[in-house]
């Protein structure tokens, strides 16, 4: 394949990427053309939020096509319709096949939580010093355990299920509300917790928890939000402020009386208004940090 490149305003970014389509691209992926220079630029909101801008400065819009002569072709059709003006033609170059799956896996490796629990990629052997481990594939679905948020989270359950309370398993029934690829639910059966509900908004994420489920050998009831009922001795909830603050009511009338709310999802600078949001309910105090992420926590 072969990949025509152009470097475009912003204002031009929507229109061409629409004249690619038009002729026939393979695809049109689109990146910020000062990606890891001083001019880089954040763009991205929270869900429900508006972004802070509707694109960069300057794009680089790459346009894939099926052999060099389409991708010429398209380049000549573009200048002669006057598409490219104020864009400029970085060239056309051929793509070289690679094995994606293969490349995917490789940037995917075992993660250790504590030393002797750890996260293992289903392809990967089972590092030595594993006592305890989760074999994931995580799919379409978030939660590989690399990201600073569930891992606070996974720490927090091996922490909590490493306690030796009177009577019971210290973690008890548990809600994994936002479940992703399962990860957190899964965590909490191999700590030791009996009855877990894992539900997400997504079809996907519930597929690919269910499979991990079964991978590892944990049983759990997979479902959409509706799912959830009742109290939970642990209610684990990994997603973002914003969602966060509007699930507040929903899922502090979970915790069970003594139960554990355990939120992740939240940057530092958040933390304020989270503590606000969940205040009629429960005293939520940060319980962990990493990387500018923090772990609130709170017993009802
Ligand atoms: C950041 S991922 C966390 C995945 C996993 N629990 C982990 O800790 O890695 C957040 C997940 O929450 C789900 N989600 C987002 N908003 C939700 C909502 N209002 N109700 C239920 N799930 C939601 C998303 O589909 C996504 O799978």
């Amino acid at each position: 394949m072969f990949e025509l490149s152009l470097l475009c305003p912003e204002d031009r970014v929507e229109v061409l990427g629409d004249a690619l389509d038009a002729l026939d691209a393979l695809s049109v992926s689109v990146e910020d053309a000062d990606a890891r220079t001083d001019a880089e630029q954040a763009l991205f909101g929270e869900p429900g939020m508006p972004p802070p801008r509707q694109g960069w400065q300057r794009s680089r819009v790459a346009a894939l096509f099926v052999n060099e002569a389409a991708a010429q072709q398209a380049q000549q059709l573009l200048e002669v319709q006057d598409f490219l003006a104020d864009c400029r033609v970085l060239g056309v170059t051929q793509v070289v096949e690679q094995d994606w799956v293969r490349l995917t896996q490789s940037q995917f490796a075992p993660v250790d939580i504590t030393p002797d629990f750890w996260i293992v990629p289903t392809w990967h052997e089972l590092p030595a010093q594993a006592r305890r481990s989760i074999r994931l594939d995580p799919g379409l679905a978030f939660g590989t355990g690399t990201h600073p948020t569930t891992r606070m989270c996974l720490r927090w359950i091996a922490r909590r299920g490493a306690t030796r309370p009177a009577s019971g398993n210290p973690l008890g029934r548990v809600l994994d509300y936002g479940c992703g690829s399962g990860i957190l639910a899964i965590a909490a059966a191999k700590f030791g917790a009996t009855e877990i509900d894992a539900v997400d908004i997504d079809p996907a994420a519930l597929d690919t928890t269910a499979r991990n489920a079964q991978a590892n050998g944990v049983q759990l009831h997979a479902g959409l939000p509706d799912r959830a009922q009742g109290r939970y001795q642990t209610v684990l909830a990994n997603i973002l402020a914003a969602p966060l603050r509007v699930l507040a009511p929903l899922l502090c009338a979970h915790v069970a009386p003594a139960g554990n709310l355990v939120l992740a999802g939240i940057l530092e600078r958040q933390v304020d208004e989270l503590k606000a949001a969940y205040a009629p309910w429960v005293p939520l105090e940060v319980a962990d940090v990493e990387d500018g992420w923090t772990l609130m926590t709170a017993t009802h």
